[in-house]
């Protein structure tokens, strides 16, 4: 018999009969991936939306290990795991392109048996898919099986815009089929994005040749096969990036996407979180503590570790520096044994942040940052002004955007060793500091950022619009 659902036209939540739209949703394995998806996988639970959150073993583990207490406690959230292809979860997994490689051979057989599995027992069945970008192959899963899709880009519009172009980048000639640039040079995509050096193309930043074709190869037939998916979500607004969505038409942005403090919420932290710097951040004078954090994946060597140790430093202001235990090659080391001592009184090391809350707390002045896309939404968001500090990947493209065209923070350059000197460092926050403009303007970003994620915003309607399509489902 068939079962009423119905809907509240404000809050959109259910008074539940016994059947509601099940959603499995699907991270990359990666920490710059899980934790959208977290996001918006809480923001559906909270709607009574049942979801089923699917992790890969290791990562999965990671964050059981890094929050125990916050694993199995959430309503409407199930978790369950699938093997990534590279043995047991123990094993170091630390070649982006054998991930890749693994994923695309052995996944989508995993995935298609567990759906059945979890469509043939007794509880509720799964009638959507909320994917990555990244696992479009995913896509085709849930094709077959009759299951709806929705997926999102945990990027930027301007980076989709990027991969939209792939096939006039190679009819120019400005890469070869395997996505390998056949020059160095700027490349305007479109007139209304900055110009891109072809170096910085996001999947030729990583390993050598052969794992950054094998990564060309795996994204861009993902970006392929994700064009017939049933929606496509983006982790972005858009009064943010108003003419890329334009040139990504059937992009819908629903972001930021922005952790709450519901209790419940699923955790998706790979390290434990140290939150006694917010206690520390409570002490410290309001627009004073420069932020340092690099996200999951960039590393140091020892030489520009010291150097940034000592810009710390010798800036003279309070600072919070994230330093995961696998930042710098090889072992954390300070720049002499005296260092944590000299800046005790005003320095703050931890493993991993509560980031987003830190960049919520009124004593921040200003972001050091990859610039990763977690990172820049959510430090736009809270009004923090950025001295950008790419590594790899999209941080480039973000870094013209934060610096160029939003103009809410400044590239720190290198010198002719390619070292960012601790001198860089302390002009660059004496100049960020003192430059109201920028200020402003962030601020202005952050209140466009709420407006769009608040009820009657660009990216609420766009959200409550994909929420009302699971809803009738
Ligand atoms: O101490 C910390 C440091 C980071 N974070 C969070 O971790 C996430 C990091 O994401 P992001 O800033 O995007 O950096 P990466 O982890 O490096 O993300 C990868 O994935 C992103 C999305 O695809 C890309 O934009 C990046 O370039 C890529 O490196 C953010 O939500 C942060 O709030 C914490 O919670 N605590």
């Amino acid at each position: 018999m068939m079962q009423v659902i119905r809907v509240d036209s404000e809050d959109r939540n259910l008074e539940m009969g016994s059947s509601r739209p099940h959603a499995l949703v699907m991270p990359f394995p990666a920490q710059g991936h899980v934790t959208p998806f977290v996001k918006i996988a809480n923001l559906l639970a909270q709607r009574s939306i049942k979801i089923t959150f699917l992790n890969t073993e290791a990562i999965q583990q990671r964050i059981t290990t890094a929050s125990p207490e916050n694993c199995n406690n959430q309503d409407h959230i199930d978790l369950v795991t699938m093997p990534d292809g590279l043995g047991p979860p123990e094993n170091a997994r630390t070649s982006f392109g054998e991930l890749v490689d693994s994923f695309a051979q052995t996944a989508p057989k995993y995935l298609e048996e567990l759906i059945l599995k979890i469509n043939g027992s007794e509880g509720e069945k799964i009638t959507w898919l909320i994917v990555d970008e990244n696992m479009g192959w995913a896509v085709k899963v849930a094709k077959k099986l009759g299951i709806r899709q929705a997926v999102l880009w945990p990027c930027s519009a301007a980076l989709r815009t990027l991969f939209v172009h792939i096939p006039q980048l190679i009819e120019t000639g400005v890469i070869d089929a395997h996505g390998t640039p056949k020059e160095q040079k700027l490349v305007q995509i479109s007139p209304t994005m900055p110009a891109i050096n072809t170096d910085h193309f996001g999947w030729n930043c990583i390993g050598d040749l052969k794992e950054q074709q094998t990564v060309f190869h795996y994204m861009y037939s993902n970006h392929q096969i994700v064009k017939d998916a049933d929606w496509l979500l983006c982790n972005s607004f858009d009064e943010l990036e108003p003419t890329e969505f334009l040139l990504n038409p059937y992009v819908l942005p629903v972001g930021p996407l922005l952790s709450d403090s519901h209790p419940n919420g699923l955790a998706g932290n790979l390290w434990k979180e140290d939150s006694t710097c917010l206690e520390w951040l409570d002490q410290q004078p309001a627009s004073s503590v420069i932020y340092v954090a690099f996200g999951s994946v960039a590393m140091f060597d020892e030489r520009q570790f010291h150097e940034l140790a000592l810009g710390l430093e010798l800036s003279n202001r309070p600072f919070l520096w994230v330093v995961r235990p696998d930042f710098v090659e090889g072992q954390v080391a300070y720049p002499d044994e005296g260092f944590q001592a000299r800046v005790a009184a005003r320095g703050r090391m931890v493993g991993w942040a509560p980031q987003q809350k830190v960049l919520a707390h009124p004593s921040i002045a200003c972001f050091i940052s990859h610039c990763g896309w977690n990172s820049t939404i959510e430090g736009l968001s809270s009004g923090v002004p950025f001295l950008c500090w790419p590594y790899f990947a999209d941080q480039f493209l973000n870094q013209s955007y934060i610096s160029d065209i939003w103009k809410i923070g400044l590239y720190l350059n290198a010198d002719n060793e390619g070292i960012i000197s601790r001198g860089e460092i302390i002009n660059k926050i004496e100049e960020l500091l003192t430059d109201k403009k920028v200020r402003d303007r962030v601020l202005r970003l952050k209140k466009m950022a709420k407006e769009s994620a608040s009820e009657g915003g660009s990216s609420m309607k766009n959200l409550n619009a994909f929420i009302d399509a699971m809803l009738q489902t």
